[in-house]
């Protein structure tokens, strides 16, 4: 992909009056304060403690944050592929980025939600499963973010300092937050959680070699739960608009671009943002009209488009002014809903009274009862990763993508030998 120094989002524009939204009100971090009981079944049966990780980008949870964030996106490799200049010019990539989008972090509260709302997600998802799945009991929230604190390192080091490693033979499960997989994505955090696991744990690294049991939900778009949730969000927002009109009401699902170069060498993520897409209108009995448009492109590469805000725009110019938003490709608010679909895209299209937003899925208890569901269907399987995550792209030349793959398809057999 070629990205020049001047990058810039396609189309955006500023605008000044900060969007509210909810946030949970609970403690900063969620990790254990004492080290668990080693990995043997009890009296009750249970083969826990089980470790649930949450995989995502994550974002700056205060405006101070954003260069650091900015610099470690711009020097992943698997997101934006500059070769050998990597380590130059993503550094000055992001110090000339940084500023403009402090002021957009700044406008939507002085931070993303992320991380808020996915240690609240996590606690909330493993009081269910200590009840719907007693035989991994107790099940601890644990989250990993690619790009900002807590970052894999972190997570991984209090993994063991927990006692998940170090011989015990712990369980954990790498749970992707990113319902559709996209090598750029999910496929990034992998390569990351094996570059921390090798490093803490492998030969060498002064424990055993590797202790921890890993399995990854690597991917899980048209799951009931997730999908149930969408609809019910979206059916919310339709009950806004007047009963004669609501039929009529388009509905824009839109979802995070991808460059051109990354769908064509055969990334899974448009496929399985399109299967979301029509497993939410299945469960809506195809109620309303809908199309699926692409967000958040940066820089002069070609991206997989129709873009959202054109899409806005044209509608909007042929009479069509009743439009719904759905974020369809991530779980909670961040800088991509609360300030580009808020602000810009509604605030500047001229009908903030007829082109609305679908809430995001944060606090709600039916996507929080989803996530809940994944996990015990992935741990009653017994599988350690999807069929899908061992085939790499037709065109990926990435030998991180190669080893990572190996090495959690290989986390099988520990699997096995655990739950026998
Ligand atoms: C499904 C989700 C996402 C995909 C796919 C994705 C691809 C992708 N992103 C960039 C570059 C940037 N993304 C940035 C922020 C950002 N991206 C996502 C999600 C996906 N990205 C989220 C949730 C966020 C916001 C995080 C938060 O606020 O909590 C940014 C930083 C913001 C900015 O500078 O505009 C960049 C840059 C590329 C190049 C890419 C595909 C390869
Ligand atoms: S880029 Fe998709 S598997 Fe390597
Ligand atoms: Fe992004």
């Amino acid at each position: 992909m070629s990205i020049r120094l001047s990058l810039s989002r396609v189309s955006r524009r500023a605008r000044s009056s900060p969007s509210a939204h909810l946030l949970p009100q609970f403690g900063q971090r969620r990790y254990l304060a004492t080290p668990v009981p080693p990995v043997t079944q009890d009296a009750t049966g249970s083969k826990g403690p089980t470790a649930m990780v949450f995989l995502n980008m994550g974002g700056p949870s205060t405006t101070d944050e954003v260069g650091d964030f900015l610099s470690r996106l711009f020097s992943d490799g698997d997101l934006i592929p500059l070769g050998r200049l990597q380590s130059y010019i993503g550094p000055l990539l992001s110090k000339r980025r940084t500023p403009k989008i402090e002021k957009q972090y700044a406008e939507i509260g002085g931070g993303s939600p992320i991380r808020k709302w996915s240690e609240y997600q996590n606690a909330e998802m493993c009081k269910i499963l200590d009840k719907i799945s007693p035989e991994t009991a107790p099940h601890k929230p644990y989250v990993a973010f690619r790009y900002a604190n807590p970052l894999t390192e972190e997570m991984y080091s209090q993994l063991l300092a927990d006692g998940f490693g170090n011989g015990k033979g712990g369980r954990a499960v790498a749970f992707t937050q990113y319902p559709q997989y996209s090598c750029s994505t999910t496929g990034s955090s992998l390569n990351e959680l094996w570059k921390w696991r090798h490093r803490l744990e492998g030969k060498g690294a002064g424990n055993n070699d590797g202790t921890i049991n890993w399995s990854v939900i690597d991917r899980w778009p048209a799951h009931h739960g997730l999908v149930e949730a969408f609809a019910q969000n979206i059916e919310a927002k339709l009950a806004e608009y007047p009963e004669e009109r609501r039929k009529d009401v388009v509905l824009l699902f839109s979802a995070h671009s991808l460059p051109m170069s990354v769908v064509n060498r055969g990334d899974p993520y448009p496929a399985e943002v399109a299967a979301t897409v029509y497993a939410v209108m299945q469960r809506l009995k195809f109620s309303n009209p809908y199309r699926l448009c692409w967000q958040s492109q940066v820089g002069p590469s070609a991206w997989l488009g129709p873009q959202t805000s054109n899409t806005v725009e044209d509608y909007i110019k042929k009479g069509q002014k009743d439009l719904v938003l759905i974020p369809i490709a991530f779980t909670s608010d961040h800088i991509e809903t609360l300030y580009e679909l808020d602000l810009e895209v509604i605030g500047e299209c001229g009908h903030t009274d007829t082109v609305k937003r679908a809430e995001s899925l944060n606090g709600s208890p039916v996507f929080i009862q989803a996530l809940a569901d994944v996990a015990k269907e992935h741990l009653s399987t017994g599988s350690a990763t999807t069929q899908q995550l061992s085939l790499r792209c037709p065109a990926c030349k990435s030998e991180r993508c190669s080893e990572t793959k190996k090495f959690f398809a290989g986390q099988q057999e520990k699997l096995f030998s655990q739950i026998a």
